[in-house]
């Protein structure tokens, strides 16, 4: 329980770090490395907070259990539609625990898939959007990128510094920052180590908007309230034929995509929002 008021929330206040304690004795699992509430309104938005402040959130294997464990929990939750992965206002993630991985072997690496459940994150139906304050370097950057939006607090800064340390991106950091960032910008931060700041990942097209540190959980937090009002199961289509885009051929992503739409027409949540739209009401989905 006393994990909940480590100074890694400080930017959370009294009466909210309240309401998450009883949340939290109200239903949530309480976790080694993470905290994990309901926010929104109608608690429809899971909140996972990276929970290692000592270490700037440094990704040790069971933290990642515990992100994984947490995903699973609320993607069971019928009423959360949308989830949020934040760190606290100094380091979203530094990376992959450095000390933990430090004296690994190759055959350590490959027989044990090393990283392996890490991917988890990008393959959740519901969507998350990861709310970067502060560093989010190496498997930071990675999880990051896994997640479908990424907002930066004004103060964050995203870098792939693995190449001071010998080794090489391995979570996508050389995969997915080209297809965001382009591969000029990519390769000089792969190949340097060199950070780039909130204002250059936006420009570039790595992060979405930026927000006042102490205000982006919160915008996070909206954004994710006004995807949980849409249908979800049409929410999951979309998210699956936007992520096609990165897959496929356009060609091939565009045919995936009408026969998306065309399917959607089989749910009573199409025939809802229409209706609706035509009635000039509010729509009322029920993820059907
Ligand atoms: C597939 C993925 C691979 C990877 O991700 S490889 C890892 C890539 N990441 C990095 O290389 C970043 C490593 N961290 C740093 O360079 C620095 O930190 C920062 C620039 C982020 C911050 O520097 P400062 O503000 O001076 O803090 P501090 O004293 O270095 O760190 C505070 C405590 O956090 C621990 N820590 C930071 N990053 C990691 C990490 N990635 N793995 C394990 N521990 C980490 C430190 O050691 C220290 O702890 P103590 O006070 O006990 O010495």
């Amino acid at each position: 329980m006393s994990a909940l008021f480590t100074t890694g929330r400080a930017f959370l206040s009294r009466a909210a770090k309240s309401a998450a304690f009883s949340r939290s004795l109200s239903g949530l699992p309480t976790y080694e490395n993470i905290i994990v509430e309901k926010r929104g309104k109608n608690d429809s938005v899971g909140l996972i907070q990276l929970n290692r402040p000592k270490a700037l959130n440094a990704l040790c294997d069971a933290l990642f259990d515990d992100v994984n464990d947490a995903l699973d929990k609320l993607s069971e939750d019928k009423g959360v539609g949308c989830l949020v992965i934040t760190g606290n206002e100094k380091a979203f993630a530094a990376g992959a625990d450095i000390k933990e991985m430090q004296n690994k072997t190759f055959v350590d690496c490959a027989s044990g898939n090393f990283l392996g459940h890490w991917g988890r994150v990008s393959k959740n139906r519901k969507p998350i959007i990861a709310a970067v304050n502060g560093f989010a370097l190496g498997g930071g950057c990675e999880l990051a990128m896994m997640c479908d939006i990424i907002y930066a607090g004004e103060n964050a800064h995203f870098g792939q510094p693995e190449i001071l340390l010998g080794t090489i991106p391995g979570a996508g950091g050389t995969q997915r920052l080209p297809r965001y960032v382009g591969k000029s910008l990519a390769m000089e931060m792969v190949l340097t180590g060199n950070r780039i700041n909130a204002q250059t990942a936006l420009s570039a097209g790595l992060v979405s908007k930026i927000f006042p540190t102490g205000r982006l959980v919160d915008e996070a937090i909206k954004t994710a309230e006004t995807i949980s009002q849409n249908s979800q199961l049409i929410v999951a289509l979309a998210k699956e034929s936007v992520n096609k885009a990165y897959e496929t051929t356009l060609a091939e992503g565009n045919e995936f995509e009408k026969k998306i739409f065309h399917a959607t027409f089989a749910t009573a949540d199409r025939k809802e929002g229409m209706t609706a739209f035509v009635e000039k009401r509010k729509a009322d989905f029920k993820n059907n």
